[in-house]
């Protein structure tokens, strides 16, 4: 299948073509997810705690898209989680990788169809907050939309109402009551002093940002920046899965410009590498963190 899209958007992911993928999955899992896990850059090991893990790699799948990034490994991974059925994708799409929104959110409205109602969406990301360190942890209170505010996003173009409404409020994005649960899990797990709520923002990327960029976003009061989630939840949303989402602070923004060091690279730039490693050191605490999730999740009925 040929994944180029143009802007008009001729949405090769009908609700046709993945009611088709969902009865292939269908056909290869036991039990019908009720929570979507979306691992960020280095994040993967998120689904590595599922029991009874049925792993389909996305190539194995009939016309799914691949994931193109380090840090990605691109599989679902089907199982449990303190007993409570996931989904978990090891691996997202990002519109940098030449995938149009509609394809990047795509999974979602799948995971719809295949039974989850809450999502758990994670990303790495850049922090914008002063009062932010690397290693720190933010939960999505909102996002700010720049893409959208572009014209840019997973639902433009004819709208199917299976997939949900075309017009939708995004007032409460991220359920309230799911945030009133980890903000005691973070208290429980004593991580008040790494924890933070703020605002996300996604670029299109695959560039980091530009000291004006930085300071710009700052000033729209935006607390983290990546290159996922948004329309995610956007596609979510539509679809009525309710929502919860957190960055990994994997570096600080810079708002100054820094020296050119001899090899002609710059203190404070940003590199993949650093990334990818936060998400390495932070794998564990993570993993139980978003288990604790889960089963919070799990309680509501
Ligand atoms: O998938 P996420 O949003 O976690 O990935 C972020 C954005 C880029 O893909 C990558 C940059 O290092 O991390
Ligand atoms: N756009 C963006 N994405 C990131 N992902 C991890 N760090 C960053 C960052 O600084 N900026």
């Amino acid at each position: 299948m040929c994944f180029k899209m143009c802007s008009c958007n001729n949405n090769i992911y009908t609700y046709e073509k993945l009611s088709e993928i969902k009865d292939f999955l269908k056909e290869k899992i036991k039990n019908e997810p009720k929570i979507g896990i979306i691992c960020g850059s280095g994040l993967g090991s998120l689904g590595n705690a599922i029991a009874d893990a049925v792993s389909i790699d996305y190539a194995d799948i009939p016309d799914f898209p691949v994931s193109t990034v380090e840090g990605h490994v691109g599989r679902f991974i089907f199982g449990h989680i303190r007993g409570t059925a996931v989904a978990c994708m090891q691996g997202r799409f990002h519109y940098y990788e030449g995938y149009p929104l509609s394809i990047c959110a795509m999974p979602v409205r799948l995971m719809k169809l295949l039974g989850v109602s809450y999502l758990i969406a994670s990303n790495a990301a850049g922090g914008l907050n002063p009062k932010y360190k690397v290693g720190d942890i933010m939960l999505q209170k909102d996002h700010f939309n720049i893409m959208g505010l572009a014209g840019l996003g997973p639902h433009i173009g004819p709208n199917d109402s299976r997939f949900g409404p075309r017009f939708f409020p995004m007032t409460n994005a991220y359920d309230e009551s799911i945030l009133n649960k980890v903000r005691q899990i973070v208290k429980d797990l004593k991580m008040e002093n790494k924890v933070h709520e703020g605002v996300y923002t996604c670029v299109g990327g695959p560039n980091y940002e530009t000291v004006a960029d930085v300071r710009a976003l700052i000033s729209l009061g935006v607390d983290s920046v990546g290159m996922s989630t948004v329309h995610e939840v956007i596609a979510a949303r539509q679809c009525g899965i309710r929502c919860f989402a957190f960055s990994l602070i994997t570096n600080i923004c810079s708002t100054e410009y820094g020296t050119t060091t001899e090899d002609h690279s710059c203190s404070t730039e940003v590199h993949s590498e650093e990334v990818l490693k936060v998400g390495k050191d932070m794998e564990d605490e993570l993993r139980i963190f978003v288990e604790e999730i889960v089963e919070a999740i799990s309680q509501d009925t």
